[in-house]
């Protein structure tokens, strides 16, 4: 609900704008003075201020410099007499969004009004947008059955309310499945908000959650909005929630249970519409068995659990996966890279304990490593390949230089992209005599 202030010293003034205002559903709190509409900015949140400047006490001007220091979000709306104009510009030099003269119209109060909320809900879904658009980019890559029940777990609760608990091991791709469950929700067009609860001071998480009161500790010069209200509507992530520290689950209990909380150092109760998802690589049934973790709160979040498979129980996507991180970086080679067979023969009996961010990364280190476009197992870890691929060919010296002359061959191929004409010229041999070369030992 759209919220105003609205400070103004002469009576019938200040009733004739407020009942205006009021036709619209808007919450209107009115105040005689600079000093009550300090005071009511230290209790509430407001869309919008509508103030006089001339007023006994705190002026306008005055008051405008506290709203900003309050929330730089507020819009404010000055009214100001024919006289006091240049006040009303100083105000528009310090941060007012807009100034009416008296007498006004109300119609014009109202559009100007409606120009600086409609404004706000812009900006808002703006960001909204630009984090969806984020989301977009990064989906769930993969094929495997594994893979496939995971989406159809995600197709089903998605538009549900319910809470849902993500787990798996590092790397696994949890937060890109909560990204996916809030895609697919009915709250897609709101806010995605996600918080890192290992990232965070133990001493800073209670306001990072809740948000805090000016002054509710040292440092705390605004009032702040915590994670929970800037998700209301929307989902919130906790990540890595097997490290909240213990007194804020009891807190976190009683949002989820109750969608109600206090901002630390307030004693007003906030209620919020949030649906919440938590990520962690930890096992939270341990955690509770050893006192780290309460029961009650395990309970209340998994409400659906969602187990995120590792890599190595889906091999089979490997391949896709490659092919999507590859995508990522710029080839500076004339076509985009991508892997060839000996390299995911290599990656597929490797048992990736960092899962598929491991195999994100290496395909980085791939992609700045390798002499071409197309990635070879000399672009991967020696210790990867070693294991791996390297066929035990004895001491036989033909034997040897063969393979040392294929691997040559890919080489001045892959930094060539491909073109024979240039790789011959490379390796200092006829295109003929390349021709042959590449046919007799079949390489591609
Ligand atoms: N199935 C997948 N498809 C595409 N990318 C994936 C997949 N799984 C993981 N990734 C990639 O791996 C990286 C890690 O993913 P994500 O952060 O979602 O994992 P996580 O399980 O939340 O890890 P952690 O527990 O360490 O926070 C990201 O770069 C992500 O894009």
């Amino acid at each position: 609900m759209v919220r105003i202030l609205l400070a103004e010293d002469d009576e019938i003034m200040r009733i004739s704008v407020s009942d205006r205002l009021k036709q619209f559903d808007w919450q209107v709190d009115e105040v005689e003075n600079g000093l009550d509409g300090v005071k009511m900015l230290e209790k509430n949140d407001y869309h919008l201020v509508i103030s006089d400047i001339r007023m006994p006490g705190m002026d306008g001007l005055k008051l405008l410099a506290k709203i900003k220091e309050h929330s730089s979000e507020t819009a404010i709306i000055i009214m100001t007499a024919y006289g006091s104009v240049n006040d009303a510009l100083d105000c528009l030099r310090k941060g007012a969004s807009d100034y009416i003269l008296k007498p006004f119209d109300m119609d014009d109060l109202i559009i100007r009004c409606n120009r600086l909320l409609d404004f706000q809900r812009v900006k808002d879904q703006v960001a909204i947008l630009k984090e969806n658009c984020r989301i977009g980019e990064r989906t769930l890559i993969g094929n495997a059955p594994v893979m496939q029940q995971i989406y159809s777990i995600i197709d089903q609760a998605a538009p549900t309310n319910a809470t849902i608990l993500i787990t798996g091991e590092s790397g696994t791709g949890k937060e890109l499945a909560a990204r996916a469950i809030h895609k697919a929700s009915l709250r897609s067009d709101k806010a995605f908000i996600s918080i890192n609860c290992a990232a965070i001071p133990d001493g800073l998480m209670e306001s990072e959650l809740f948000g805090h009161e000016r002054g509710a500790f040292t440092g705390a010069d605004k009032r702040r909005k915590g994670k929970f209200e800037l998700a209301d509507n929307g989902t919130l992530l906790l990540d890595e929630l097997g490290d909240l520290p213990g007194p804020l689950q009891a807190k976190l209990l009683r949002v989820l249970q109750e969608g109600e909380f206090t901002r630390v150092g307030g004693s007003k109760t906030i209620r919020v519409d949030v649906r919440v998802l938590a990520c962690t690589a930890k096992d939270l049934q341990k955690e509770v068995d050893e006192g780290r973790f309460r029961q009650d709160l395990l309970f209340r979040l998994k409400v659906i659990p969602i187990t995120m498979p590792p890599l190595r129980d889906h091999k089979e996507d490997i391949n896709d996966l490659c092919a999507h991180f590859l995508k990522e970086f710029r080839s500076p080679y004339d076509t985009p890279f991508s892997l060839s067979k000996e390299a995911l023969t290599c990656l597929s009996s490797y048992s990736f304990p960092g899962n598929a961010r491991e195999l994100h990364n290496l395909m980085e280190r791939a992609s700045v490593l390798s002499s071409g476009p197309v990635i070879y197992p000399e672009d991967l870890p020696t210790e990867l390949c070693a294991l791996n691929c390297t066929a035990d060919i004895g001491f036989n010296l033909a034997e040897n230089m063969a393979v040392a002359e294929i691997a040559c061959l890919k080489k001045a191929l892959n930094y060539c992209s491909g073109n024979k004409t240039k790789t011959a010229d490379l390796l200092g041999i006829s295109r003929k005599n390349l021709w042959e070369k590449l046919k007799n030992y079949t390489v591609e």
